[in-house]
């Protein structure tokens, strides 16, 4: 093909110069961030807001090995264009493409698919996940005010904390836009399932991709109720093994907080869960079959006007939210702790768009 022929299609396919212009030119023609490579799949458009943070990096990487994503808008305040350059080397089909500060967040979100948000500061030892709320509540409320503008179909995880009270926030911006759609918001407690999965794994010397244990309620200290009566494979624990799984899974987000010693707070195993959540809802959104997994969304399996617990996800997003089945008494009195808690966190969330 001729060498101007070839350059042309390629640039076709590039971001505006205001993004990301790195030109190389390796002697056979110019190649910039954003091109996609011959043979890319057809798939879902994602963006990450918060992409060159602690998650956000891991997240994006994992998200730009996905054969699902075709698209990978990867948004932030900071350093947006190092993380798109250097993502974007990777020899996996996904077109990378990067956006740096609010003038570029429309853009970003414009025709997305899914939009992952793991914007906002992370705890520092001695903080709870609330002492988190002043600043990430106008972080996401930012971000959906953005999202409800340009991609109101677009199904959303949010990992920014505190996850009770931001899942609610974003839901109000989405219901005062007239966008809200709750099939379409999800609050990502995929970590705390993953968590779960490993430490019951520990104890029943299991291997940990074998085992399913539900979590519900929410994303924070008590909220966070791990149902060890409907462990798969079946498990029967003690007393002893029952509150010290509860109290792990509890206070997993702690325990790294604490060994991280304020430098932040989980992010690879945080990316690993966004990750398998984010796959989980695209090939829900693909049509494939009985895709289950814990999420914090719009809900009435309690009177709570939103709670996690296992939903499936479809070609709409949660095609349905399940109950929380049969509790033990021991579960029965922590559902009653997690939900007065929450009850306070959403209203919190709620009262903040209002205001
Ligand atoms: N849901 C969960 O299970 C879970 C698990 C771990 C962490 N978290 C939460 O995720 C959040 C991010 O954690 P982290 O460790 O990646 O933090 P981080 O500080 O490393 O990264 C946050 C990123 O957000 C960016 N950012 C800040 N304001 C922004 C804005 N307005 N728009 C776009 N980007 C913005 C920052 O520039 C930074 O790159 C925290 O709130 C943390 O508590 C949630
Ligand atoms: O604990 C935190 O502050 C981060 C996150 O919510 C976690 O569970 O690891």
């Amino acid at each position: 093909m001729d060498p101007n022929q070839r350059i042309a299609r390629i640039s076709a396919h590039l971001n505006p110069p205001n993004h990301l212009d790195q030109m190389c030119d390796d002697g056979s023609g110019l190649r910039r961030v954003g091109c996609r490579a011959k043979g890319g799949s057809p798939g879902f458009k994602v963006a990450i807001l918060g992409a060159a943070g602690g998650i956000g990096q891991p997240l994006a990487m994992l998200m730009k090995m996905n054969p699902l994503v075709s698209l990978l808008h990867l948004y932030d305040v900071a350093n947006a264009p190092g993380v798109t350059a250097d993502i974007s080397h990777m020899d996996t089909s996904a077109i990378v493409r990067g956006f740096l500060g609010q003038s570029q967040l429309e853009e970003a979100l414009t025709g997305m698919d899914l939009v992952i948000i793991p914007a906002g500061v992370p705890r520092k030892p001695g903080m709870t996940r609330d002492d988190l709320f002043n600043i990430n509540a106008g972080i996401v409320r930012t971000l959906s005010e953005a999202i409800a503008k340009c991609c109101p179909k677009a199904v959303v995880n949010v990992i920014s904390n505190p996850v009770n009270s931001t899942v609610p926030i974003a839901a109000e911006v989405f219901k005062r836009a007239g966008t809200f759609d709750p099939k379409k918001l999800m609050g990502v407690t995929m970590l705390d399932v993953v968590r779960a999965n490993t430490f019951v794994a520990e104890v029943m010397s299991l291997d940990p991709r074998e085992v399913d244990v539900p979590v519900v309620g929410g994303h924070a200290g008590v909220t966070i109720l791990p149902l060890l009566s409907q462990v798969k494979p079946p498990c029967s624990f003690t007393q002893k093994e029952i509150e010290y799984l509860t109290d792990r899974i509890q206070n997993g987000g702690t325990e790294v907080v604490e060994a991280k010693a304020g430098t932040g707070s989980a992010t690879l195993s945080m990316a690993y869960a966004a990750v398998k959540f984010a796959d989980a809802c695209l090939r829900g959104l693909r049509g494939d079959a009985n895709i289950v997994e814990c999420a914090f969304v719009a809900s009435h399996v309690t009177e709570l006007p939103f709670f996690a617990s296992k939903v499936r996800l479809g070609r709409c997003g949660i095609d349905e939210v399940y109950g929380v089945g049969p509790l033990n008494e021991y579960e029965r009195m922590g559902l009653e702790k997690a939900k007065k808690e929450l009850a306070g966190s959403i209203e919190k969330g709620v009262s903040s768009v209002k205001k």
